[in-house]
């Protein structure tokens, strides 16, 4: 706030020069959010990015809890907190183990996550006719159940990305852009 003190006699030395300062031009106003970020991995790869995405959350002041394994009761118990998934896929198109029990709980119970927002980060290998089937399974399970996606799918292409946290940093800036 020194600026506002130093503003009349700025603005005498400048010849009244300097544009009038509104009392908040100096303070930045952005909300903090918690969010509770949801772990699909088998080899370790999207633990890796998770805990960087985490990091990067709380460094822009939000809060981030990660569930792995997660419990869907346990996401439905805070609506308000935002969810991430951040996934891989196994087998032919699956969900991870660690997230089955997750995505079965949402295919079965169908709760009603109208004011649910939501984003997905998605791991795989796009030589797979089935490239990031597990995140976006994941995506389309949340939609139907009303969930609102915020911005795109992020799908990091394992073989181009030998260090997948680096594009989930990139995305994470813009990301968090949207949900401020
Ligand atoms: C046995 C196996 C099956 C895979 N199947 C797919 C697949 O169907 N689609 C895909 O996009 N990636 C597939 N992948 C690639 C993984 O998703 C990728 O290696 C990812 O980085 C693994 O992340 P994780 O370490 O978190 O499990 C497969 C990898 C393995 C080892």
């Amino acid at each position: 706030m020194l600026i506002h003190k130093l503003y009349p006699y700025l603005s005498t030395c400048f010849g009244g020069k300097i544009p009038a300062l509104h009392p908040f031009d100096n303070i930045r106003i952005h909300s903090m959010a918690k969010l509770n970020l949801v772990v699909g991995s088998m080899l370790g790869a999207s633990e890796y990015v998770a805990d960087h995405v985490a990091s990067l959350l709380e460094q822009a002041g939000h809060q981030a809890e990660i569930h792995n394994p997660a419990s869907l009761a346990r996401i439905l118990s805070e609506p308000q907190a935002i969810l991430l998934v951040i996934t891989s896929t196994h087998g032919a198109g699956d969900v991870p183990d660690n997230l089955q029990p997750f995505a079965r709980d949402l295919a079965d119970q169908r709760p009603d996550l109208n004011t649910l927002k939501y984003g997905v980060i998605a791991l795989g290998d796009r030589s797979y006719d089935t490239f990031c089937q597990g995140g976006k399974t994941l995506d389309r399970l949340l939609a139907e159940c009303g969930a609102a996606r915020i911005g795109d799918r992020l799908e990091i292409d394992v073989t181009q990305h030998e260090i997948p946290e680096d594009a989930a940093e990139a995305w994470i800036h813009d990301w968090m852009a949207l949900i401020a």
